[in-house]
């Protein structure tokens, strides 16, 4: 059951305590309260989904994306790389967590990615091939909403129906613009080929967009794992406006720190859920290292700077910050079947509503973008300009000019570019020991050349993209022309309008066990700490080459799996 106060709640000692009700949290407890012999409290600073519109219709993505209840509001430190300029940073205040405000694409990323997780962690559980059943456990594949032929847009044997959380394509396409982007295809086989299900494991090609979304509407881990079926379990408490400020009951056993409980609070009072088994901190790639470092888990200089007794010396904690640097290009357009055309035009916006209301079908059921692609730079063109290939190997794309198809404005098209595999870091710190004081967030955007180059690279690509003769009487002129701009210029294009994918991960990465660097081991515990694990995206070692929920999802079936079986 879900909660708006603690005097609610029938006690305040539980089996397991989850901070977070976020992507990974909500999966957390679904499968811990399966055993009924568990129970589990999930503490939740942001408040209920329920009734959020902005969060159930798709179209209105970008409405949850402006600072609101549902937001932390966070925006990065001014970012040398980007000129010093700083970028939002949005993270979900609300139940679901970013699945409950994000833009809904469903991208695993390659079979690369997760056997490099494998290897930097020497736990082969992470592959590809192991953790494939854990994205079938979360995915239930769903016909899309306008119930389409959807032959020739996905491969179903590299999908589950059996799933929580749905996918599917899309149930609202822009066919003048959908059949140009396949002839496209088809005029530049070598470059952009087509690509049956990037989500096979080898999502190199163009291929139809996926998306988080089931009947018209967001499928979210709250909607799905938290779903009628399941939150009226009697060993499921769910707590909203319950902000944790630090892990509490601190004792050493065998020499081994641990935590009796967690501290969080509500209505202007503190109280602490207690855990007698387990903790496990799914607060997210920033609020996860907040909360160790409050609780004196961190870098031990800068914890003592700040005052806080250091309970445990762990550098690694809000260190290898990793997102993916993206810069976005428009065209006007010979077409008014842009989704401008109903965003702009109140008449139509009122149509598309009621069809919505109606069905859930129309172009409100949707996200608007109808493409994504995942293309490589040649070895030779990174060797010959002194990198290094940063990506997990020969399967694995260095970048995504997604997003196809999303307006800028009026009767326009767009193209989101994101560097996939940016070899920067950045940091999630804080410098306050007030643990309700916004914590330091930097993603070291560009700091690299060769990211920039990547950048670079990329714009060129989607430049000839639009070059196939099929494009020819559709594009009008580019919004900004960045045709004939040096390479010089280019940089400087890309450091001046870069912005964020939003797919912060790696705060509190994975490593091997023994390795003196990490912060959770391969099973997911905190290194040198009992009972307690971190399962969301800051345990990612890597940012895999795609978004990042579905690499969540994954992560989070697993890693409630081996919650599961340590104290079966
Ligand atoms: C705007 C946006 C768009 C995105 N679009 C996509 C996309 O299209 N496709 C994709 O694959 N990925 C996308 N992502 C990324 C993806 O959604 C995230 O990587 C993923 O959801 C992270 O899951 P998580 O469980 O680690 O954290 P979250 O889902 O953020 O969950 C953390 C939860 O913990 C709560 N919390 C934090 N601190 C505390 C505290 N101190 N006390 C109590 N509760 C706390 C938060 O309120 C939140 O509910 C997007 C992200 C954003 C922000």
């Amino acid at each position: 059951k879900v909660y708006e106060d603690v005097s609610q709640l029938p006690g305040l000692s539980y089996d397991f305590v989850v901070v977070g009700g976020g992507t990974a949290g909500n999966v957390v407890e679904n499968r811990l309260t399966e055993n009924p012999d568990f129970t589990v409290l999930v503490l939740e600073a942001g408040v209920s989904n329920e009734g959020v519109i902005d969060s159930i219709v798709p179209f209105f993505v970008t409405n949850l994306l402006q600072p609101n209840i549902y937001e932390w509001n966070y925006t990065t430190v001014p970012q040398p790389g980007l000129n010093g300029r700083n970028v939002g940073n949005p993270r979900a205040h609300i139940l679901g967590g970013c699945s409950t405000h994000n833009e809904m694409g469903y991208t695993r990323g390659s079979a690369d990615d997760y056997d490099r997780f494998a290897a930097v962690t020497g736990d082969p559980g992470w592959s590809w091939d192991r953790l494939l059943p854990y994205f079938f456990k979360n995915e239930k594949w769903t016909p899309p909403v306008d119930q389409h032929d959807t032959r020739g847009q996905y491969n179903p044997a590299v999908h589950s129906t059996n799933g929580i959380d749905s996918v599917s394509l899309s149930g609202s396409n822009w066919p003048i613009f959908s059949r140009h982007i396949i002839e496209a295809t088809k005029q530049l086989p070598n470059d952009w080929s087509f690509n049956l299900d990037m989500n096979s494991g080898k999502p190199l090609g163009l291929g139809w967009i996926q998306t988080t979304i089931g009947g018209g509407m967001r499928s979210s881990s709250a909607t799905s794992y938290l779903g009628p079926e399941f939150i009226h379990r009697k060993n499921l408490h769910v707590l909203l406006h319950a902000q944790v400020s630090k892990l509490a009951d601190a004792s050493r056993a065998n020499g081994k720190l641990s935590f009796g409980g967690v501290q969080f609070l509500q209505g202007g009072k503190f109280f602490t859920g207690k855990a007698a088994n387990e903790i496990i901190l799914s607060a997210g790639s920033v609020g996860t290292p907040g909360i160790l470092m409050h609780s004196g888990i961190g870098d031990q200089a800068a914890l003592t700077a700040l005052k806080t007794p250091t309970l445990l010396d762990l550098p690694s904690v809000g260190q290898n910050a990793t997102d993916q640097p993206s810069v976005g290009l428009g065209w006007t357009v010979n077409s008014t079947q842009t989704l401008d055309s109903i965003s702009q035009n109140s008449t139509r916006f009122d149509e598309a509503f009621a069809e919505w209301n109606r069905s859930h079908t129309g172009p409100f059921s949707a996200i608007g973008t109808t493409h994504m692609a995942w293309l490589r730079l040649a070895p030779e063109e990174l060797g010959s300009n002194g990198f290094t290939d940063q990506s997990a190997g020969p399967d694995s794309p260095h970048i995504e000019p997604g997003g196809f198809g999303a307006p800028p404005g009026s009767h326009s098209i767009a193209v989101w570019i994101v560097v996939l595999n940016p070899l920067s870091r950045g940091s999630v710190t804080i410098n306050s020991s007030d643990p309700f004081e916004s914590p330091v967030i930097d993603v070291g955007f560009l700091q690299s050349n060769i990211d920039v180059f990547t950048g670079r690279e990329a714009i060129k690509k989607v430049l000839n993209f639009f070059k196939a003769p099929i494009w020819r009487d559709y594009i009008i002129a580019p919004i900004v022309d960045v045709e004939n701009l040096t390479d010089d210029a280019l940089d400087q294009f890309i450091r001046n309008s870069a912005s964020a994918a939003f797919h912060l991960v790696g705060t509190a990465a994975m490593s091997a066990k023994g390795a003196r660097y990490g912060v959770v081991d391969s099973d997911l515990r905190v290194k040198g700490v009992s009972r307690l694990r971190i399962i969301d995206a800051s345990v990612f070692p890597f940012v895999p080459s795609s978004h990042t929920q579905a690499g969540t999802y994954a992560i989070a079936e697993r890693g409630a799996d081996l919650v599961k079986k340590a104290w079966a």
